[in-house]
């Protein structure tokens, strides 16, 4: 099979499918911009730096209707100081990448479909879902594969990363979770023995990057695991039930498929010292569970979950063995909140409660309060009532990627919920929370994301306050258009300080 796509003609310009088109047109370039012009004022609290990273395709893919998630990993830097803010930005060096710059060609096929690709790889990661830093290094993830470690201050790959030959599992999330008590790094790897495997790897590394633990567990089905929860003494694993078969990929299919008869089952596992067959698989009805905001354990011994869920497909390009999926503009995930009895012997969750019934994703707290009983929730939300104006705006947003027109934040003491609208030319990307200083209460402080201007098809970094969340502090101007990224994070630089001593870093490839 591997070959086969070689004698396909390739194209030297991407298709006009809608992910590759207007908004959504591959940004392909590195470089920097020194002090980005600034409108109102960025607040001297912020000391650190934004990383994001979005799929970028470098060269044309020759998979007809390549989606959105298979594009390279393009990693942008914003460090803030003194009120300056300057912009770095750079493709992960992943095997793929390195690879097709050589033959100035694309080589890797479909997502996550290795029996489509023109020539073999040992790692197809496109490291383009998730930018963390941990232990002195940025790690660019892709759920196929181990990181790809960058250097946080330029941004140059140092390589495949597998922790120091520590890592067992073939895969590594792109959502790994901090113990902001710890420092500890709380891990996972679905498909860990690789594709079609339903084996889970769970595995946590303590501050210093020394494996503490590793579990081996069976999941009931062979399905995406993107997020995951964690709280003092449980993970938790939603899997979404986008199903995959190998023999589908052996025959040029894709590695997804939706399952609208499975559950939507809530895999949990004692967080210490657990043994595989510890895991309780709970069930909700079939459903999409998308980003974990938070978990955490109540006095009773509940387990907390909340994260937007859907009733649809919201990975529409993927269907269902019939072919159907949902049109994208009806595709809609309200925030839920779960509650999970771990000692439980009846397997079937109770109904979640709704906590925000607007459409919304990319839910984010005060990272400080991670695994314990946060307050604030700060996200991307679509209110069509809010006025944006998509007859202007439909024939340069390009598709394929979710549309946000506000941010929003959720008070759980005050059961408030703020929205704030970007404007009615403009969509948000997800957002991430900077506290005003290290001690800080809960909630306090900045959240920025990125913002598409189609007006001016470039993007925008907007600063909110927490306490006023009608009017920017500061709008951040960039001469340049960013796509529809993933994830991204904040690392302030007295963390960054901090881990710089923590020892030398070692390359692997
Ligand atoms: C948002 C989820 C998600 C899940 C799997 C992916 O490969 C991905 O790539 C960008 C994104
Ligand atoms: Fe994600």
């Amino acid at each position: 099979m591997a070959g086969h796509f070689k004698t396909q003609p390739l194209s030297q310009h991407y298709s006009d499918h809608p992910q590759f088109s207007g908004f959504m047109k591959p940004c392909r370039y590195e470089g920097e911009v020194q002090n980005l012009e600034v409108y109102g004022e960025i607040p001297k609290e912020i000391d650190g730096t934004f990383y994001r990273v979005m799929p970028d395709p470098a060269f044309p893919p020759f998979i007809d209707n390549d989606p959105w998630f298979n594009g390279d990993g393009s990693v942008s830097a914003f460090r803030f100081k003194d009120g300056h803010v300057d912009f770095k930005q750079r493709y992960v060096r992943t095997e793929k990448f390195e690879k097709e710059r050589e033959a100035r060609r694309a080589l890797l096929g479909k997502y996550r479909n290795k029996y489509t690709d023109a020539i073999e790889f040992h790692i197809r990661s496109t490291a383009n879902t998730n930018i963390v830093y941990f232990n002195g290094n940025l790690l660019a993830c892709k759920e196929d594969g181990p990181p790809f470690a960058m250097n946080p201050e330029t941004l140059e790959t140092i390589g495949l990363w597998d922790f120091d030959g520590q890592l067992e599992s073939a895969t590594f999330t792109a959502h790994p979770k901090f113990d902001p008590k710890t420092g500890e790094m709380v891990c996972f790897g679905y498909e860990a023995k690789g594709d079609g495997t339903p084996d889970v790897c769970y595995y946590t590394f303590d501050a210093h990057g020394t494996l503490l633990q590793t579990v081996w567990l069976i999941a009931p089905v062979v399905a995406m695991i993107h997020d995951f929860a964690v709280t003092e003494n449980y993970v938790i694993f939603p899997i979404i039930p986008q199903t995959c078969s190998v023999e589908r990929m052996k025959d040029g299919g894709e590695h997804w498929q939706w399952d609208p008869k499975i559950p939507c089952y809530f895999g949990v596992l004692p967080r210490h010292d657990a043994k595989g067959d510890d895991v309780k698989w709970f069930r909700s009805k079939n459903s999409f569970p998308g980003h974990v905001a938070n978990a955490y354990e109540t006095p009773d011994g509940n387990i907390i979950v909340d994260l937007p869920i859907g009733d649809q497909n919201v990975f529409f390009w993927w269907k269902d063995a019939e072919g159907n999926a949902p049109i994208p503009q009806e595709i809609f995930s309200q925030h839920k909140r779960f509650t999970i009895n771990p000692k439980s012997e009846n397997l079937d969750l109770p109904e979640p409660v709704v906590l925000i019934s607007d459409d919304n994703e990319f839910p984010r707290i005060d990272d400080r309060y991670a695994m314990t009983e946060h307050k604030h929730t700060f996200l991307n939300v679509m209110d069509p009532k809010l006025g944006t104006d998509f007859p202007a705006i439909a024939p340069v947003m390009g598709g394929g990627y979710p549309l946000y027109n506000a941010l929003g934040h959720l008070n759980s003491k005050t059961g408030t919920f703020e929205k704030f609208f970007v404007g009615p030319k403009s969509m948000v990307q997800e957002p991430i929370f900077v506290p005003r200083s290290e001690n800080a209460p809960e909630g306090d402080g900045f959240v920025m994301a990125l913002v598409n201007r189609y007006e001016t098809m470039t993007s925008d970094i907007v600063i909110l306050d927490t306490r006023d969340w009608q009017k920017p502090v500061a709008e951040i101007k960039l001469p340049v258009r960013l796509r529809a990224g993933l994830h991204g994070n904040w690392v302030d630089s007295r963390d960054l300080k901090k881990a710089s001593t923590n020892g030398v870093v070692k390359a692997h490839n």
